[in-house]
């Protein structure tokens, strides 16, 4: 890899708390003793996102994301489809930071620039549905719904996130789904499907705790039925670290997988929900380059 001489900051001024913004004269000199040039970009919403990237990607040797979740998805997307792509880092500035957690970085944005002046650099896995890239998970069913309560429940945190799981498993509707890889088939009723790249959903480690960043593969949850059983399971095998058993949860692992449901349904892609079913969704192994932190103990 290349030395890193060149670093844009790419800013959403309104994710989380915005300690970024009351920090950012201080994180630009802070930028400017370690790095040739570095420049700030800040952006007005998500639409200008794919523009700005398009026309820096050229120009910079690192391009640092700083905002929430929603901040990084657009960025991942945008850099992803580019055939050279600048290194990527992560400034955490939202709520859960999903990707900033599975990539080791601190959630403190001024120990995170630390961590990026470093400049450890590892290749990542990085998803893609045929419509857009993802980074932490794509799903279908109920982590739609409780996605959505997370977002409108930003003081609530992490902890929302368990809160609404509990509440939404009485409510969970069952779909038709059939999944195909080479790996393991399902053909059947659901009320999720949880494809798992990075081992972080909604700021926890509440699915996967052991997946892994580098193997170019998915972990694949499907889950039949929304019983209290099942719900427990999922929490003992994220305390041991451990796949999942129990008769209404299926695991596996796949590089590759097809999913069609009927009806079409809404899809959750790192807390985005843009398309929908069917999808195919491929591994992209190592496809982007992250400047990481606390790394290999996080996978
Ligand atoms: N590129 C952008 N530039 C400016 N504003 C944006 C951009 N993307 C999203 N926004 C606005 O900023 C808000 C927060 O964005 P983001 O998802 O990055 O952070 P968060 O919601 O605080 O964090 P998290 O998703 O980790 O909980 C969004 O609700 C949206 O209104």
């Amino acid at each position: 890899m290349s030395q890193i001489l060149s670093v844009a900051l790419v800013v959403n001024p309104n994710a989380g708390k915005q300690k970024i913004i009351e920090e950012l004269d201080h994180i630009e000199e802070t930028l400017l003793k370690h790095f040739q040039k570095v420049e700030t970009f800040q952006t007005k919403g998500p639409e200008e996102v794919d523009d700005l990237i398009d026309s820096i990607h050229q120009t910079y040797d690192l391009i640092i994301g700083a905002g929430g979740d929603g901040t990084i998805y657009q960025l991942a997307n945008a850099l992803s489809r580019l055939n050279h792509r600048p290194v990527f880092a992560v400034l955490p500035g939202g709520t859960a930071n999903d990707f900033s957690r599975a990539l080791g970085m601190s959630q403190d944005p001024l120990e995170a620039l630390d961590q990026i002046i470093q400049c450890h650099i590892e290749p990542i896995d990085i998803g893609y549905d045929g419509d857009q890239y993802f980074l932490n998970f794509w799903g279908i069913g109920l982590i739609t719904t409780v996605s959505q309560q997370v977002n409108n429940k930003d003081s609530l945190g992490r902890l929302s996130y368990y809160l609404s799981t509990l509440q939404n498993m009485k409510e969970a509707k069952p779909f038709h789904v059939k999944i195909e890889s080479d790996e393991f088939h399902f053909d059947g009723e659901a009320v999720m499907v949880l494809v798992g790249n990075s081992p972080f959903t909604g700021g926890v480690r509440a699915f996967f705790p052991s997946n892994n960043l580098q193997d170019g593969t998915f972990d694949v949850l499907i889950i039949k039925q929304s019983t209290m059983p099942s719900f427990i399971e999922m929490f003992r095998s994220r305390l041991q670290q451990a796949p999942p058993e129990h008769e209404d949860l299926v695991y596996g692992q796949a590089k590759k997988i097809r999913v069609v449901t009927e009806p079409n349904l809404e899809i959750d892609c790192d807390g985005e929900r843009r398309f929908t079913t069917p999808s195919t969704i491929v591994n992209l192994p190592q496809h982007l380059q992250l400047v990481v932190g606390d790394f290999k103990s996080q996978t």
